[in-house]
């Protein structure tokens, strides 16, 4: 009855002897299968094509596609970090919203020059970055389960919670950012029921959200995008709590397109609107604007590339991401806690705490 263990306990993303292994999202429902490669650019694909998708998922997925890149190369270790470099860059260009990509590249780099000006063993070498990308994995588990005990003091006993995409073990490197705090919640005894999203135009709330919650026999509803209101006024939504692709240091959240939507509707409804993300995930340039993913127009234009669902030489707007600002936002739920606005103030505590 493999399909009753709890799905908390999945490891999606794994690397083992210089191979980097990942459960393929794009076949869920249907069939668990997983996939595996030593070449940092069938990481980089696998990426592209959303295989690994879910913004803590890429970053763990990347780093592991750097150590991939190192551990099976040869030579001495200005050229290993040469090949590094080449893996960060290739791996860099895959998909431009989530900030947890760059946060995770940015810490492979850095180790790699610590390493090169420390002048160690090219074996050293592959070994120590290898050791900083399971760490980057180990970290982001721990700190989701650090999240969703942080999240879950917000949730109450007869809750029903809204949910978008999918911000689960799917989207991580385990237990999940959003769908852990509603894990949490639910695994200590309290009263609540969920109502996800499919989540057009992939649909990561109806293939990946559902069978998470489905796997935790948490009580759950699905809905189509447009039943969003319609569940706020009849279902008696109390909360709404999702996912965050990089968020600004001014409380601006990019996340699945649909969220900015969502937002609204429970400002109007009176519904809380919680944001959970790592602060991997905040962005501390002080950028004041985020590039939106636009992704191909086949995706609106079928249902999974196995359908057409319109004519043709239709126009086609594919944004993969949204923007809801702060003042829709009632909080933002970190491993550090919980930042309230003024947003500015409150995470960039977070942000010097975690360094
Ligand atoms: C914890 S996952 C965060 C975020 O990533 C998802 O996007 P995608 O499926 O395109 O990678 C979605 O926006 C989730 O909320």
């Amino acid at each position: 009855m493999s399909n009753l263990r709890k799905i908390s306990d999945i490891v999606p993303l794994r690397f083992e002897n210089g191979k980097v292994i990942w459960l393929n999202t794009k076949a869920i429902p249907w069939k668990e299968e997983y996939k595996e490669s030593r070449n940092y650019e069938d990481v980089a694909k696998a990426i592209e094509t959303m295989e690994v998708r879910g913004a803590p998922a890429i970053g763990v997925m990347a780093a592991f596609g750097v150590a991939a890149a190192v551990y099976n190369s040869q030579g001495n270790i200005s050229e290993l970090y040469d090949v590094a470099l080449r893996a960060i860059d290739r791996l860099s260009k895959t998909r431009p919203t989530a900030y947890n990509l760059f946060w995770a590249l940015d810490r492979m780099k850095g180790k790699a020059s610590t390493l090169l000006s420390d002048n160690v063993s090219p074996n050293e070498f592959r070994q120590e970055l290898v050791n900083e990308a399971l760490q980057i994995q180990r970290e982001d588990i721990e700190i989701n389960k650090k999240m969703g005990e942080v999240g879950s003091r917000v949730i109450k006993d007869g809750d029903v919670i809204l949910t978008h995409c999918n911000t689960g073990s799917l989207a991580t490197a385990g237990f999940g950012t959003a769908l852990g705090v509603i894990r949490s919640a639910w695994l200590q005894g309290k009263n609540i029921r969920v109502i996800a999203t499919e989540t057009r135009p992939l649909l990561q709330g109806a293939r990946l959200t559902m069978w998470e919650l489905s796997k935790d026999g948490i009580p759950s509803k699905l809905i189509t995008d447009n039943m969003v209101a319609y569940a706020m006024k009849y279902e008696g939504v109390t909360k709404v709590i999702l996912g965050a692709d990089r968020i600004l240091t001014s409380g601006y959240v990019a996340n699945k397109i649909g969220t900015y939507g969502i937002s609204i509707l429970a400002k109007y409804h009176g519904a809380d609107f919680y944001v959970v993300a790592p602060t991997s995930t905040i962005d501390r340039t002080e950028a004041k604007d985020i590039v939106i993913e636009k992704r191909k127009p086949d995706e609106v234009k079928t249902v999974l590339n196995l359908v057409d669902i319109t004519v043709k030489d239709v126009e086609v707007l594919n944004p993969a991401f949204d923007v809801t600002p702060p003042e829709l936002i009632t909080g933002i739920i970190t491993e550090k806690g919980i930042a309230y606005p003024p947003f500015k103030e409150s995470l960039k505590k977070f942000i010097q705490e975690s360094g």
